[in-house]
């Protein structure tokens, strides 16, 4: 406390000196806070995918395939998974032809197996050659459509596509790294495990920008997304009791075969507030995932406006940057509430008439309705 009023008194003093002393003192103080806890200065080494042993789950096509080959390409052993053995065995085919042909010992394999239940998930996790050090869940899907058109066993795909596959997966990588790779010697006197210098076991949980927040089309997804970044926050907490690192990634649209296939049954309006976002290649979310696991960030995003919606939606989780966080929640406090009245709601609203017809539904404010 003495050390702050010191300081405290220091800066008054500096910046009664002159009329523009405050602001740049200020200026100063947030630039050096920014820079004290950039990835630069970080003190734990930054990841490398070089000879570590990746488990990819939804590894035989867009996001964890693009990541399978970029790791595969630094030197990762990678095992992928999914249900269809026919799509995995492709997969691995064009991974071995993207991994590091300099290194013959450099091992890919899959697993096929449904990882929404537990059994299936510690099957998966078993089955690869080595306990996995590093995790990427990023089995999951959506099944947009309107909330009153959507059935139970929508709703239970959700649930089991998106969340379910993440639990089990983190829930059995979690218990499989506990044991394999301790932070603290087992028995007394045995200081091996401790002097180790091995990297810290990962944990990647993928939600998407309907992580952060919700959008006509998508009740039977983006609730679900929520829940793996409520996963994320906690196994962050409860497992630095093992020294495991735990991250989530958010991207927002991935040009992917999920994507083509979520097309089909996507409503109008849906696609057409989210047409605000191009997308990115799954090669580019890749890319942009391993380097924000590189920047040590917890909430991962790969563009400006999922940053927008990350900013605003931290509470206690971690910032990627302490002030550029806090700047960027500004901004968002004021554009994000503007975008959601004058894009989203608007276009919704006026959507409504079209919408009455389609379901076959009368509006009572409406004297032109169908049937
Ligand atoms: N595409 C997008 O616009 C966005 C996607 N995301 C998220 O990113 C992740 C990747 O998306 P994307 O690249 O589109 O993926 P795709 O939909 O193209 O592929 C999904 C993968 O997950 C596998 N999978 C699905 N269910 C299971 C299951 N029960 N058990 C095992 N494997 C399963 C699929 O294989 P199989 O069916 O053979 O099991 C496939 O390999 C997902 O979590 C998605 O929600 C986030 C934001 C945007
Ligand atoms: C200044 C503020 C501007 C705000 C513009 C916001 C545009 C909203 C775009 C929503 C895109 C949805 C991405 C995630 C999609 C997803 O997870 C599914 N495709 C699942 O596969």
């Amino acid at each position: 406390m003495a050390s702050l009023a010191n300081l405290w008194a220091s800066l008054t003093a500096a910046t009664t000196t002159t009329a523009t002393a405050p602001p740049l003192l200020i200026a100063l103080v947030l630039v050096i806070l920014a820079m004290a806890w950039s990835p630069f200065v970080s003190s734990s080494p930054r990841w490398n995918p070089a000879g570590r042993n990746v488990l990819i789950t939804g590894g035989s096509q867009g996001l964890g395939l693009a990541l399978a080959q970029l790791l595969a390409s630094q030197g990762s052993n990678v095992t992928i998974c999914a249900r269809t053995e026919s799509k995995l065995q492709s997969a691995v085919d064009s991974i071995r032809a993207s991994a590091k042909t300099s290194a013959p010992s450099q091992r890919i394999d899959y697993v096929a197996a449904d990882i929404s239940t537990f059994a299936g998930a510690q099957h998966v996790v078993a089955s690869c050659p080595v306990v996995p050090d590093t995790v990427f869940c990023c089995a999951g899907g959506a099944k947009p459509g309107f909330f009153l058109s959507q059935t139970e066993a929508d709703f239970q795909a959700g649930i089991k596509t998106d969340y379910l596959t993440c639990l089990s997966t983190a829930h059995a990588a979690a218990n499989a790294m506990a044991r394999a790779y301790p932070v603290v010697a087992s028995g007394s006197g045995d200081k091996a495990a401790a002097s180790t210098p091995a990297p810290r076991p990962k944990i990647v949980l993928v939600s998407s920008m309907l992580g952060f927040m919700g959008l006509v089309g998508y009740s039977q997804y983006t609730p679900m997304k929520h829940a793996i970044r409520g996963l994320a926050e906690s196994l962050r907490s409860e497992l630095l009791l093992y020294g495991i690192d735990v991250h989530a990634y958010f991207p927002a649209t991935i040009l992917s075969p999920g994507f083509d296939e979520e097309n089909k049954t996507k409503p109008k309006i849906t696609r057409d507030i989210e047409g605000a976002d191009e997308g990115l290649t799954p090669e580019q979310c890749a890319k942009k995932l391993v380097r924000g696991l590189q920047a040590n960030n917890f909430f991962i995003t790969s563009d400006t406006v999922t940053d927008l919606f990350r900013s605003s939606a931290l509470g206690s989780a971690p910032t990627n940057n302490v002030v550029l966080d806090r700047i960027m929640a500004v901004v968002a406090w004021i554009a994000l509430p503007i975008w959601r009245h004058f894009e989203a709601d608007k276009a919704i609203k006026a959507h409504r008439q079209q919408h009455y017809e389609d379901l076959g539904l009368s509006s009572s404010s409406s004297s032109s309705s169908s049937s």
